[in-house]
């Protein structure tokens, strides 16, 4: 695991308190999901049928399950922005301890990005395509952080670094357009961490990346992990990197879990039998070199 630049884990308290105080205890969850529910409001239908899980800080919660199983909507609930028609229909979410039932909109604009930041496939719609990247991840520095022009663009510069984007200083002044799929993917991520958040969703974040460069945002992450304590949620359709990164593993299919337990446990000694569906189909990704045991160091 590398280690993460010091201006990556520093909270800017000279620009105020930060919106939600510290965790008083790291075994307090961040993120509570209990028995979410959420149905499409058009035809009365259920589509998730309860999911439950705690994450408590530097903890990361794994969800695998097969396209369409109600992965992506699972995170969407949890960050309050479920699309038409859907809705969460039974089940509460607590973000550190405040059911978001109950938040206003202005509460949420504050929550969102230094709290709980995601982020999605599909970067270039995330993107304002008229505006420089660097503008745009400064903006969150300056809105969040309430950075100053010349602080910010210094640590744009560093986050852009830090997803492993070869020439930042390029990457800064450049479009949307002028840039490949995933580079714009490790964009979102740097925009999506400027505001140093203590949850972030990564709803298939690597999927679109090469190998190599996907292990190097894993290793980016595993940082933030441990040393500033980022709990994350990690859709992948790959289970190798959910062993790789993950504590506790969900798995859906049609919009139920059908197991849920330590990552290592589920993945190694699956019950289900849709799990050791998912696990076969996954040989192929290299999933057994994450679930050998450790070599004493
Ligand atoms: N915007 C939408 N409009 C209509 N149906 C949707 C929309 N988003 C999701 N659905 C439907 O809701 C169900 C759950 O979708 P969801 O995107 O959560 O699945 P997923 O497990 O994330 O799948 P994938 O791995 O393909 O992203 C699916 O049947 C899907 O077709």
């Amino acid at each position: 695991m590398t280690t993460v630049p010091e201006r990556l884990l520093t909270r800017s308290e000279e620009h105020g308190p930060p919106v939600s105080p510290e965790p008083r205890d790291r075994t307090l969850p961040l993120l509570s999901l209990r028995d979410v529910r959420i149905g499409d409001t058009g035809d009365g239908r259920e589509i998730v049928h309860g999911v439950s899980f705690d994450l408590t800080p530097g903890k990361a919660v794994g969800i695998v399950g097969e396209s369409g199983s109600g992965k992506t909507l699972t995170c969407r609930a949890a960050l309050g922005i479920l699309p038409a028609p859907f809705e969460v229909t039974g089940g509460a979410v607590e973000i550190d301890g405040t059911d978001i039932a109950s938040l206003t909109p202005a509460r949420w604009t504050a929550l969102r990005g230094s709290t709980i930041g995601a982020v999605f496939q599909d970067p270039a719609s995330y993107l304002n395509p008229s505006l420089r990247i660097g503008r745009q991840i400064a903006e969150v520095l300056r809105v969040k952080k309430g950075l100053g022009r010349r602080e910010a663009r210094g640590r744009v510069l560093d986050l852009l670094r830090a997803v492993h984007l070869r020439d930042p200083e390029l990457v800064h002044d450049q479009y949307p357009f002028e840039l490949s799929g995933g580079m714009l993917q490790r964009v979102l991520i740097a925009a999506a961490i400027a505001a140093d958040p203590r949850i972030l969703i990564a709803d298939e974040a690597t999927t679109a990346l090469d190998v190599t460069v996907q292990a190097e945002i894993l290793d980016l992450l595993a940082g933030l992990r441990e040393q500033a304590g980022l709990a994350l949620v990690v859709v992948s359709h790959d289970l190798a990197v959910v062993a790789q990164l993950c504590d506790e593993v969900l798995v859906m299919r049609q919009g139920e879990v059908v197991e849920q337990g330590p990552a290592r446990g589920v993945l190694d000694d699956p019950r289900h039998d849709y799990t050791r569906l998912l696990i076969r189909e996954h040989e192929q990704y290299g999933l057994e070199k994450f679930l050998t045991p450790q070599e004493e160091a």
